[in-house]
């Protein structure tokens, strides 16, 4: 049996304002193991970005239990929950975020800095050569970012997430900033990243991406809509 990346167990998220108290998830059971490729959508208000948020340690939930290979991370103080995303999860999201003062080699690089069990220079530069490598991006190690396509940035920014070999690789809406074929080319890398092994989730609004997840899970009104005995994402299947 596969190796268990992520498992959420009763998971709920409750935002309360003054006025009212907005449940945006209710009871979400997760699992998702080594080489998994899930896809999650919903219509809009659902709480996909709720999900994701809380997938990459960015929110705590109200209640329920998170692991991440294994290791309770439900109720982690902030600088810990930080520790364990820079270590454990790769985050790609709709824009770049890459920084235009550095070159490319250098925002990959940034997430190997703040590991607490420092790198030596060779560590780094066989690590972030091999993440270039890995989005075909080689060629454009000493550019600045903003001398790149927005297809080129989110290849760059791919291989950030990759850097640190995490757990799981979380995807919110990657191509969103970008026109179909460079889109198309997007969602291409991430098949080819999952080939060869990386663990995937993301969140997508286009039926034709979320088709290309071996695993698609739907979310409504803040639950996976799924039937009470399938708790392993690799068994569901939604077409
Ligand atoms: N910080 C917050 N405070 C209060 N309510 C919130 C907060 N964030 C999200 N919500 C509410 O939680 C619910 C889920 O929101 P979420 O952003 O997760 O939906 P979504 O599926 O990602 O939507 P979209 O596709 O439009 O981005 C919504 O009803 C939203 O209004």
């Amino acid at each position: 049996m596969s190796e268990i990346k992520i498992q959420m167990k009763n998971i709920s998220k409750v935002f309360e304002t003054e006025e009212m108290e907005t449940h945006a998830l209710k009871d979400v059971n997760l699992t998702i193991k080594a080489g998994d490729y899930v896809s999650i959508s919903g219509p809009s208000g659902c709480g996909k970005s709720t999900l994701l948020g809380l997938l990459g340690l960015l929110d705590m939930p109200s209640g329920g239990e998170y692991f991440v290979e294994g290791v309770n991370v439900s109720s982690l103080s902030l600088n810990e929950a930080a520790e364990v995303r820079n270590s454990k999860i790769g985050f790609v999201f709709q824009s770049f975020n890459l920084i235009d003062e550095i070159s490319v080699f250098d925002n990959i690089a940034l997430p190997l800095r703040y590991r607490k069990d420092k790198l030596n220079t060779q560590e780094i530069e066989q690590r972030v050569n091999k993440c270039l490598e890995l989005v075909s991006m080689t060629h454009r190690s000493k550019h600045k970012p903003n001398q790149l396509s927005g297809g080129q940035q989110q290849r760059i920014a791919i291989a950030r997430a990759l850097v640190n070999e995490p757990a799981i690789l979380l995807v919110d809406e990657a191509t969103g900033n970008l026109d179909s074929n460079t889109g198309d080319q997007i969602m291409d890398v991430l098949d080819e990243l999952n080939q060869k092994g990386t663990t995937i989730c993301m969140v997508t609004h286009e039926s034709r991406y979320a088709d290309r997840a071996t695993t698609q899970l739907k979310l409504l009104d803040g639950a996976i809509l799924t039937t009470p005995e399938l708790t392993s994402c690799s068994a569901l299947q939604y077409v």
